[in-house]
């Protein structure tokens, strides 16, 4: 699957970018109740505009993505600075308040972002076998703290498994999260030409103890 995904990056076989920012994100975010300033995590970001988004809303950004050609398609959309690192395994580019991270989502630590206080994730699940989602779903309740909020977009099709992009029907986000997250449906589209609808999800991370 990782080989599947850098190939289509070389191949520019990216119709899933969008070249706007995501309606349904600034439709939703206010109303999360994120607090101001806290660092969002975009797991599997590809060149998002959706993150620079959140950066003008004033929270830093954390995105992780396999493919190089994504990390230098999204810096390459603004002049401005770009400082340049590596940490255990990821090469890290900075510009602005926007840090990316490229590399595998499933090697990131949990000390790696320990300063991350909400998530925004748009089509990771559809972009993954199943088995592959419920490692996701754990992975990224491992990273974030109880309490963070985050916003999740995703689709179904009820006529094929096959993908990506897979389909992901609302009973399998439900049983993916709620073992550690609250979980609300906030919209959910009509089909579009090829079928898939598109649903919006709040989650809280729950704490321990819930
Ligand atoms: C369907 S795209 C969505 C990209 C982005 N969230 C957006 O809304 O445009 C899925 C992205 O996940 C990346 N990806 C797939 N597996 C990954 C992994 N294990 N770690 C990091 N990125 C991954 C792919 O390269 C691709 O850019």
């Amino acid at each position: 699957m990782r080989e599947q995904w850098l190939k289509r990056w070389r191949e520019g076989r990216i119709g899933f970018h969008l070249a706007q920012t995501h309606p349904a994100l600034v439709r939703h975010w206010k109303a999360l109740g994120v607090p101001s300033r806290a660092k969002v995590l975009v797991p599997l970001c590809g060149k998002s505009l959706d993150m620079r988004w959140l950066s003008e809303q004033a929270h830093p950004v954390l995105g992780v993505e396999l493919a190089p050609e994504a990390i230098a398609q999204f810096l390459a959309q603004r002049s401005g600075d770009v400082s340049r690192y590596h940490q255990a395994g990821f090469d890290i580019a900075r510009q602005g308040s926007v840090e990316l991270w490229q590399g595998d989502f499933f090697h990131l630590h949990i000390r790696q972002v320990d300063e991350v206080g909400a998530f925004y994730d748009r089509a990771s699940l559809i972009a993954l076998p199943p088995a592959t989602r419920k490692r996701y779903a754990f992975h990224l309740a491992q990273l974030v703290p109880p309490g963070a909020k985050g916003l999740l977009i995703s689709l179904r099709r009820c006529d094929s498994d096959a993908g990506p992009p897979y389909s992901v029907s609302h009973e399998e986000i439900d049983a993916l999260f709620t073992p550690n997250f609250r979980l609300e449906m906030l919209e959910e589209s009509a089909p579009d030409e090829r079928g898939f609808a598109e649903s919006v999800w709040a989650l809280e991370r729950r704490g321990p103890l819930e």
